[in-house]
């Protein structure tokens, strides 16, 4: 099933009152429902444009209307074991707060307040049906990403880290790690948290909206279900994106233009996302930021609903614009309606066969296959509390934490998700206590373990440590994901004329070596705490140029802007910007009346647009694969330049400790740092020239990386200002480093001899 879409109009403020209004809901055939959104060309007013949705709201929709509509009927869906995610997009000040939270009148909430009252509605009704045989237990964890890091909304602003949580990718899901989460008994009890956490979100009023979101606040409610010792976990996320700001209008100051070039790179992420997906790219881009990351739009299962909020005024028209456009896009994105699987408790075991009465449960161990791994460790959590404050860190998932009550303290997954209720776990499964290896820890236990593993007599190889097997399970995946890339790239590439065939498996070595580079980077930038302002900056240039070779200009413009707060003033780079915008000035409403062309194409002409986008994306991979042999088809330094460019000193310590390293770099400071050499002139004097095609020659340099140097070259200054004079100020240049200035001199000396 796709990702449902619907639009949502908003009314007009009292001080807009006078305002033109240009946007309007529609349908298809009079007496349908609504399910256009029209709005007349920016370029020509006799010309509109329609958008069509799974569903419009108008002007006049209340909340309830909005929420019976759209929301209520998938709680029966999340009380069946699926997940629900919805989420509100759109420009600054269009009303997704107001959609998701709302106002205190009762007939003002939101939609999260409706679906927490819906949520104990059917709990109660649950628990009735079946005479109280089944329990429901409600727990909230609440957060925001500001300035693309993770903090927790229940937890008091003093306890606030200024890198804020970190992200693991955890069974497919993305879990914020030390995440708390907060056991909800009633309606009260959610309004008393919901209103002191949104205490803690960044507002700020801008010129724009009196009470502007600057940060993204993500909301998980989870609804555990308990019937005997068969455990049923869903949770329903609801998500309150930030909104896009064209700085132009708002205004901002310093610190809201950060955060505007925070949640402006978010949200542009995510719709190169959508469009991504929509393409059928290979490649989405969610690891590009946190938003990302957690919404992981068509990667999760269950339930997706998208809100797209629009202003109906003249003065948002080319936002309004832009968002119809991501927003169309994104009814494309198909997610997969699969329920979470059904745990069943385990009776605490005997500890006979890890000797000594004091010692604790079993560790951390991975559970595979199954979504809600956590149950077990929550349901636990009062009873072991005091053991867990003693931890210095806890790795909870969105999915798990703190809850309160009381309840057995260990569960089995079942592999089969559908049976809950005729499968009962009889005796001859439960696994015995005398094959436990001993695993000398003091950790409790927190995961379930899968009964289909535990059936079978497990080997008595030492366990390995959680963090050991953590870390195998993450390489394990990657190293599949590529296995299974590589299959179907083979699989689906046309047959090779015959002197062709030969170099085939040598380009799959290299794209599988590519692609475990690139995740690896990925990977550690994420890692990186030090997400410092000049890294954040760099990034967008490297994003700006990467767009920009794809063709991309809005995409290059956009990163050039949000680059700019962390390098004001730079005059190439204001160049670039007032270049670029003069460019897509009128190129901007051509685009737009393409994408409302090829709208109405998809329906009339499918297979046309199948070909179109097959073609695209082909040429897409084709470009990626390209690149990625430019940069990293040199070899095994790759990975050394690209990490001096996130952290240079760090990287340089790491690497200046291996003995073979130790000698490159003192061979490169004495035989390159010294007087100028011919051969370090000439390096400098290739370098300094700014031309692509002699740098490009350089050892190890691909187009990407010349391009990119070049980049940082121009923003020192003009060809006299930014002259290198040594090879030291070449390395300390992002993306460069000693490994590849060495190689690139060796290269020099090579051709020489
Ligand atoms: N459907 C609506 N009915 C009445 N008022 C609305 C509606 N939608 C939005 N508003 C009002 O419009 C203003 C802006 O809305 P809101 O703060 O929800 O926008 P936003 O999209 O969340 O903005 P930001 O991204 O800056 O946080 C608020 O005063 C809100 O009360």
């Amino acid at each position: 099933m796709s990702v449902r879409v619907v639009a949502r109009i908003r009314p007009l403020l009292e001080k807009e009152l006078d305002k033109d209004v240009i946007v309007r809901a529609d349908s298809t055939e009079d007496g349908k429902p609504l399910t256009m959104v029209k709005i007349p060309s920016p370029k020509n007013e006799s010309e509109e444009f329609s958008f069509a949705f799974n569903s419009v709201y108008d002007q006049s929709t209340t909340q309830e209307e909005l929420f019976s509509a759209e929301v209520a009927p998938h709680m029966k869906a999340l009380f069946q074991g699926l997940d629900v995610t919805i989420f509100a997009y759109g420009v600054t000040g269009t009303g997704k707060t107001h959609t998701m939270r709302g106002g205190l009148k009762l007939a003002d909430r939101g939609v999260i307040p409706r679906l927490l009252s819906n949520v104990f509605r059917r709990a109660k009704k649950v628990a009735k049906d079946s005479n109280g045989a089944t329990t429901v237990d409600v727990a909230l964890a609440y957060y925001e990403i500001y300035n693309d890091k993770v903090f927790d909304l229940l937890e008091p602003l003093e306890k606030r880290t200024p890198s804020g949580l970190p992200l693991r990718e955890k069974d497919g899901k993305t879990i914020v790690v030390g995440l708390s989460e907060r056991s909800c008994e009633d309606l009260k009890d959610f309004e008393r948290l919901y209103i002191e956490a949104n205490n803690n979100r960044v507002t700020a009023a801008t010129k724009l909206n009196a009470h502007s979101s600057r940060s993204h606040a993500i909301l998980r409610v989870k609804v555990t279900q308990t019937t005997g010792d068969m455990v049923r976990e869903s949770t329903a996320s609801a998500i309150d994106l930030a909104g896009s700001e064209d700085n132009r209008r708002t205004d901002n100051d310093k610190t809201r233009l950060v955060e505007s070039a925070a949640i402006n790179k978010s949200l542009f992420v995510l719709s190169q996302c959508i469009d991504a997906i929509s393409r059928g790219d290979k490649r989405i881009p969610y690891r590009e930021s946190k938003m990302t990351r957690i919404l992981s739009l068509g990667q999760n299962n269950g339930i997706t609903i998208m809100i797209l909020n629009l202003a109906p005024m003249r003065s948002y028209h080319l936002d309004t614009l832009s968002s119809l456009n991501v927003s169309s896009r994104a009814k494309r994105i198909e997610v997969r309606e699969i329920e979470n699987e059904v745990v069943f408790k385990q009776p605490p075991r005997s500890n006979s066969g890890l000797g000594g009465t004091n010692m604790q449960r079993q560790p951390l161990r991975p559970l595979a296959n199954a979504h809600n791994v956590h149950t077990g460790a929550v349901l636990a959590a009062k009873a072991s509390e005091k053991a867990a404050s003693d931890k210095p860190i806890k790795a909870f998932s969105v999915y798990t934490d703190k809850a309160s009550k009381p309840v057995a303290p260990r569960a089995t997954v079942l592999p089969t998700a559908n049976s809950s209720q005729s499968l009962k776990r009889s005796n001859s499964n439960k696994r015995p206590a005398d094959s436990l290896e001993p695993i000398p820890t003091s950790r409790p236990s927190k995961l379930a373990r899968p009964t289909h593993q535990t059936l079978v007599p497990r080997p008595s190889a030492p366990a390995p440590s959680q963090i050991s097997i953590s870390a195998d399970q993450l390489e394990a995946l990657v190293e599949k994901k590529v296995a299974e890339i590589l299959a179907s790239r083979t699989a689906s590439a046309p047959a090779a004329p015959a002197p062709q065939e030969q170099t085939v498996p040598v380009q799959s070595q290299i794209s599988e070596e590519v692609k475990r580079r690139l995740e690896a980077l990925e990977r550690r930038i994420d890692n990186d705490e030090r997400d410092d302002a000049r890294s954040d900056g760099l990034r967008c240039l490297l994003q700006a140029r990467q767009a920009k070779e794809r063709g991309d200009d809005e995409g290059a413009l956009r990163f050039y802007e949000l680059a700019l707060p962390f390098f004001p003033g730079q005059a190439k780079l204001l160049g670039k910007i007032d270049r670029l915008r003069a460019k897509l000035a009128g190129k901007r409403v051509a685009d737009s009346s393409n994408n409302i062309s090829s709208e109405f194409f998809d329906e009339q002409q499918p297979e046309q647009r199948k070909q179109r986008t097959r073609a695209r994306a082909i040429a897409k991979t084709c470009r990626y694969e390209q690149e990625e042999e430019d940069e990293y088809h040199e070899g095994g330094e790759a990975d050394v330049d690209d990490e001096s460019f996130i952290d240079k000193p760090a990287a340089r310590a790491r690497h200046a400790t291996t003995k073979k390293q130790k000698g490159l770099k003192v061979r490169a400071d004495t035989e390159m740092d010294g007087l100028p050499t011919p051969k370090t002139a000439q390096l400098l004097s290739i370098v300094n020239s700014r031309d692509i095609s002699l740098i490009r020659r350089l050892n190890g340099f691909g187009a990407k990386k010349a391009q990119d140097l070049i980049d940082h070259l121009n923003l020192e200054g003009d060809e006299e200002a930014g002259r290198l004079e040594s090879l030291a100020q070449l390395r300390k240049l992002p993306g460069m480093g000693s490994r590849t200035v060495e190689r690139a001199y060796e290269g020099l000396a090579a051709d020489a001899l």
